[in-house]
């Protein structure tokens, strides 16, 4: 018996040994690809992923091992980052269907099986069908309600200042329930209020998802759930607040569609947020490329998971950078006050697009802090990128972190925030490196590309061209860092010091 078990023992250590160390470590046709040696034996060189800021170690991998390189996730998985250019418009244009996005179990729980996590043929016909729903004109019809919510923002600043004191703000907060607010309405036509009575469904949504009460823990446990599949099991919290987030968002969503269909039953579906459009549109096509009621029910999970924290992050971080220099804040807001005399202007779609500091300051801020760090894909065909040969399953890192912060294409002041930049008019020469469609890939690019990329950059612009243009910023002091986690949330929330502009 004590024989027996010690063989089984010795099987089981010398299998996970060979599958944990000597294979992706020595045997791996990846291991032919340069880049760092593995930091641990069984981490990799996980501990410097997780220690520094998503995409930094990079920079400096790429600047030594060159555009394509091989570093170790957890138990030495072999993670191949790309940076260069035909390896990036291989995997996300000419060869887009052969490079899934990981199957994220905790991801689809919340995200839903909408377009974010589509492949194939599914994500072809829904891309189609969606596309004219994020057209020019719907969002031009967007910016009212971009301003209208903006500015109820602002009003609840100036009650907050109306002794003419500076005041210390939670900016993550009020973004993150701004930005709610703006998805709800625009997305399916829906009141979260969460600025203001901050309804019940609001309060569970933000308390579960995104409030930061969700920790570091939680995203490693989120991680690690991705490896490990059991940890879905686990009677842990972390997987009680999943379920409880799947009812809520499940529930809202199928009654939001069922008023959508009913709506067009009766022939009076107005509305133009992304739902009733879309509604609209899907009762239009052939019967074999409509959307089920499950696939437009995903639609409004996906938008609520993709598009309330990216816009409300990036906006923060644009604030944040502002608020630690004076004199760019000032630049900006003389740029405001000259186009908008009037302090509660709406702006129309041509005012806020023609501002070209403010256009120079958003993009700035998307390539300094990308709200999405890193896109992740998974090979799933045997293929050879860049020459190398590259085994059906593995991971591809597109480091947009990585892509933005290049010396290479951005200069030796490629860490500082520096939106002039943007009006360098040598940018625009064919052969700056900047102007390419793979430098500045905040959205992505591509057939993947963020399908709402120019409603995100008018949320933006707006957002900020009110706040900027009615309050001066200033920074605590603290160094904030970005967590880990697919979007990159500031970590401890930004909190700013606020006063009202001196002359309106
Ligand atoms: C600053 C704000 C935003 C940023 C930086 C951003 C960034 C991105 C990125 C990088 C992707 C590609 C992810 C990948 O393929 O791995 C993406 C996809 C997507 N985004 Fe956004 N996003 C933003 C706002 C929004 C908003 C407001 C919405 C919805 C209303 C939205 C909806 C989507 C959808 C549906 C996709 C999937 C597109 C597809 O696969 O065809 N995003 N976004």
């Amino acid at each position: 018996m004590l024989e027996l078990t010690i063989l089984l023992v010795v099987l089981l250590v010398g299998y996970y040994t060979y599958k944990w160390i000597i294979y992706p470590l020595y045997l791996s046709p990846l291991c032919k690809i340069p880049g760092p040696p593995s930091d641990h034996f069984l981490l990799g060189n996980f501990i410097k992923l997780m220690t520094e800021e998503i995409g930094i170690p990079q920079i400096k991998w790429t600047k030594d091992y060159g555009e394509i390189i091989c570093y170790r996730g957890l138990l030495n998985e072999p993670r191949i980052a790309i940076t260069n250019l035909q390896a990036l418009q291989k995997v996300l244009v000419s060869d887009v269907y052969d490079y899934h996005k990981p199957t994220f179990l905790s991801a689809k729980k919340i995200i839903g099986e909408g377009l974010v996590l589509a492949e194939g043929d599914v994500h072809k016909r829904q891309r189609k069908m969606m596309n004219p729903v994020f057209s020019h004109s719907n969002i031009k019809e967007m910016i009212p309600t971009f301003a209208e919510i903006g500015h109820l923002l602002k009003e609840i600043w100036m009650k907050e200042l109306v002794d003419n004191k500076e005041r210390k703000f939670d900016i993550t907060s009020y973004l993150s329930q701004a930005t709610l607010d703006i998805i709800g309405k625009v997305g399916f036509n829906y009141q979260f209020n969460s600025l203001t009575s901050e309804n019940e469904l609001a309060s569970a949504y933000r308390m579960i998802l995104f409030n930061n009460t969700r920790s570091s823990f939680h995203d490693l446990i989120a991680l690690l759930s991705n490896f490990f599949q059991i940890i879905h099991k686990l009677p842990i919290k972390y997987n009680y607040i999943i379920k409880e987030a799947s009812k809520i968002i499940e529930k809202v969503s199928s009654k939001l569609v069922n008023e959508g269909l009913e709506g067009v039953k009766q022939s009076n579906l107005q509305g133009n947020d992304i739902l009733s459009v879309l509604i609209k549109r899907n009762v239009e096509e052939k019967d074999n490329e409509k959307m089920t009621f499950d696939e437009l029910k995903n639609q409004i999970m996906t938008f609520l998971a993709a598009g309330h924290e990216t816009s409300s992050v990036a906006i923060g971080w644009g604030l944040y950078n502002l608020s630690k220099d004076k004199e760019l804040q000032d630049l900006l807001r003389k740029e405001l006050i000259n186009e908008f005399p009037d302090p509660n202007f709406i702006p129309t779609f041509d005012q806020i697009n023609k501002l070209e500091y403010l256009n120079a300051v958003v993009k700035e801020t998307l390539r300094l802090d990308p709200p999405i760090p890193v896109a992740l894909r998974v090979s799933n065909k045997d293929d050879f990128i860049d020459g190398y040969f590259i085994p059906k399953g593995t991971t591809i890192i597109i480091p947009i972190n990585t892509i933005h912060k290049l010396p290479s294409i951005w200069g030796p002041d490629s860490y500082e925030f520096k939106p002039s930049r943007w009006l360098d008019p040598s940018i625009s020469s064919p052969d700056s490196k900047i102007n390419s469609n793979y430098s500045w890939i905040p959205f992505l690019t591509g057939t993947r590309s963020c399908i709402a990329s120019k409603m995100a950059l008018n949320e933006i612009k707006v957002l900020l061209a009110i706040l900027i243009r009615n309050f001066e910023f200033r920074d605590e002091g603290i160094k904030i860092k970005k967590r880990f986690s697919i979007v990159a949330k500031p970590d401890p929330d930004i909190k700013l010091w606020v006063k009202k502009v001196d002359k309106n």
